[in-house]
């Protein structure tokens, strides 16, 4: 029996620890591990290996993905699925275990539908936009690099008596920006999930400044860039014209996709890895995607996944209430 694995889409901390737990779950149970080289791309062009123990070791601790990602337009069209059908064929690789994102699991549904190749899909993304699970596998180190950022730009805005606006990933999902909003202590937290009142924020402000506020922490996603609601250019200027106040804009950007995966993010990669080989390895017949809910993990059907638009748990953004008003 031969298992294949890939890693698809935007990258993120914990794909490695997944790639290792991979391949030595994969041995322990006596099936041949496959590395699928740079995501769909490398499908279609037969970037397949034989994995070693040589290939994984020392990757625990890395951020990215060793095996590489990629996003593909050829994998939209037939012609290029079927050679990428051709390549697994070549090596007995009947299952494949995808780490990405909907739009990962949306090209093994379609392919699984043309030839029939099983596969399991784990969510893996910093953004935590997908449908039906709790955590994508990243966030938290995603989260930690975040954190870590803000208090940083924290202790120089500080230092000036300034406003920072810091801009998180995230598309078009407002979930890494509203957890570091209240992990890191933020006064405003602009996000396209939660309507805000800027006048009600300006007097808050003045209030505090009057009172010897030092200095002003805005979390925004980058989800509002696009006319939902205030941009980050346009929050500094704000800061600057109508609060008054001197104000510096940092975009945390790519930065939050790497770095070394939190204890969390390990242990997370370990428990989706292994279930999902479990299940491979049982009479599974359909394309599923691994889920976290209320601490358990669960399978769910893609047309699950793909049902709705992920959304944020009412009770989280009840706690950023008081941060957009
Ligand atoms: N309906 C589909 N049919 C075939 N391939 C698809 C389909 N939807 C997405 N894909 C492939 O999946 C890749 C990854 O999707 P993308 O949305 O970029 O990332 P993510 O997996 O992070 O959501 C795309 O580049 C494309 O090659
Ligand atoms: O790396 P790129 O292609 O610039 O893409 C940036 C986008 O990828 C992400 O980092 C992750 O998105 P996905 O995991 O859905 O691919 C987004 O937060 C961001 O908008």
């Amino acid at each position: 029996m031969a298992i294949a694995i890939m890693t698809s889409g935007g990258d993120c901390a914990g794909m490695n620890p997944a790639i290792k737990q991979f391949v030595d779950y994969c041995y322990t149970n006596e099936v041949q591990p496959y590395l699928i080289y740079d995501g769909l791309e490398g499908l279609i062009d037969g970037a397949i290996k034989a994995a070693t123990y040589e290939d994984v070791a020392g990757i625990m601790h890395e951020g990215g993905t060793k095996i590489r990602s990629s996003r593909s337009k050829r994998f939209f069209e037939y012609e290029y699925r079927k050679q990428a059908f051709e390549n697994l064929q070549k090596h007995g690789i009947d299952k494949i275990v995808i780490l990405g994102g909907d739009g990962s699991f949306r090209a093994l549904n379609q392919f699984h539908k043309d030839f029939g190749v099983n596969f399991v899909g784990i969510p893996a993304t910093i953004d935590n936009d997908i449908y039906g699970t709790e955590y994508c596998l990243g966030v938290d180190t995603a989260l930690n690099i975040i954190r870590q950022a803000t208090d940083a730009v924290r202790d120089t805005s500080a230092s000036f008596r300034r406003a920072c606006v810091i801009e998180t990933m995230g598309r078009d999902c407002g979930y890494l920006a509203l957890v570091s909003a209240i992990t890191c202590g933020a006064e405003i937290c602009i996000i396209p999930e939660l309507e805000y009142d800027l006048d009600s924020i300006g007097k808050r402000l003045k209030g505090e400044l009057a009172n010897g506020r030092k200095y002003i922490v805005c979390l925004v996603a980058e989800g509002c860039n696009k006319d939902k609601c205030i941009s980050t250019p346009n929050l500094v200027r704000w800061l600057e014209e109508d609060i008054g106040i001197e104000t510096r804009a940092t975009i945390l950007g790519h930065v939050q996709r790497g770095g070394n995966p939190t204890v969390f993010d390990r242990l997370m990669a370990s428990e989706f890895v292994s279930y999902s080989i479990d299940k491979l390895l049982s009479d599974h017949k359909e394309g599923s995607v691994i889920v976290y809910k209320k601490s358990e993990f669960e399978f769910v059907s893609i047309e699950h996944v793909n049902s709705q638009k992920y959304k944020i748990r009412e009770d989280l953004l009840e706690l950023a209430k008081r941060l957009v008003n």
